[in-house]
């Protein structure tokens, strides 16, 4: 089915990222509360980003945990209007579940994707999310669970039915994005990396690009 692909830009952490992203029309920015990542926020600083409101689009706030206490996430929730869970950790199907239900958000699971037989998780996962985000497995020796600039095997899609959904991830640039999105017919796509003029810093203008790129490449699967 074809569509237009909805963006989202990752570690969002200054003013000048998120209102590139607003400016470039992204769907949604996402917050990284995880203080060992250099794109970390508390949640203070997201709410003052996400109150920038944006000079064009005022995209929806995911919030992204790593194996976070209720206690963390409740602590986000009261400084920024986050209108997305992305669990980024270990979650088990059960604390999606209760996740859900205790905070009342839509739940965006995370699933690292190498081989084929790694879709089988997608299934327990299914009844209590409401949307995968698919991104290659961290290296060998990576400090992060994710953010790490790595692609999976994109033909790992093709034909493939995904049961909620979904959103694709991992080295996605303002040059691959489209490529990627005719390879999968990703409804979504979302990066971080790629975006960076260094390392934790994101660039306005490959934020703008790779939101130009996505939203006039169209899905196909
Ligand atoms: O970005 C981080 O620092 C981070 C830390 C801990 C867990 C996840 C993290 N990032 C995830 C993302 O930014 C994206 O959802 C996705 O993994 C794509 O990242 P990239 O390959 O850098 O585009």
């Amino acid at each position: 089915m074809a569509g237009r692909v909805q963006v989202k830009v990752c570690g969002i952490n200054d003013a000048e990222a998120y209102d590139a992203a607003s400016r470039a029309g992204a769907d949604m920015v996402g917050f990284v509360f995880y203080p060992p990542s250099p794109r970390g926020v508390t949640p203070e600083q997201a709410g003052a980003l996400a109150a920038r409101g944006g000079t064009g689009r005022r995209p929806l706030c995911v919030g992204l945990f790593v194996d976070a206490s209720d206690e963390e996430i409740a602590a986000a929730l009261e400084h920024a209007p986050l209108g997305l869970l992305q669990l980024h950790g270990e979650e088990t199907p059960e604390r999606c579940a209760a996740l859900r239900a205790r905070f009342g958000l839509p739940v965006m699971k995370v699933l690292g994707i190498a081989t084929a037989a790694d879709f089988a998780r997608l299934d327990a996962y299914a009844p209590v999310v409401d949307r995968f985000l698919l991104d290659a497995k961290p290296p060998p020796g990576a400090s992060l669970p994710g953010g790490n600039a790595v692609s999976f095997d994109w033909g790992l899609l093709a034909g493939r039915a995904i049961p909620r959904p979904w959103m694709l991830a991992g080295g996605l640039t303002p040059v691959n994005v489209a490529a990627a999105i005719r390879a999968t017919g990703a409804p979504a796509v979302d990066a971080s990396s790629g975006l960076e003029r260094t390392r934790g810093v994101k660039d306005p203008v490959l934020i703008a690009s790779f939101v130009a790129q996505a939203h006039a490449a169209e899905a196909v699967g």
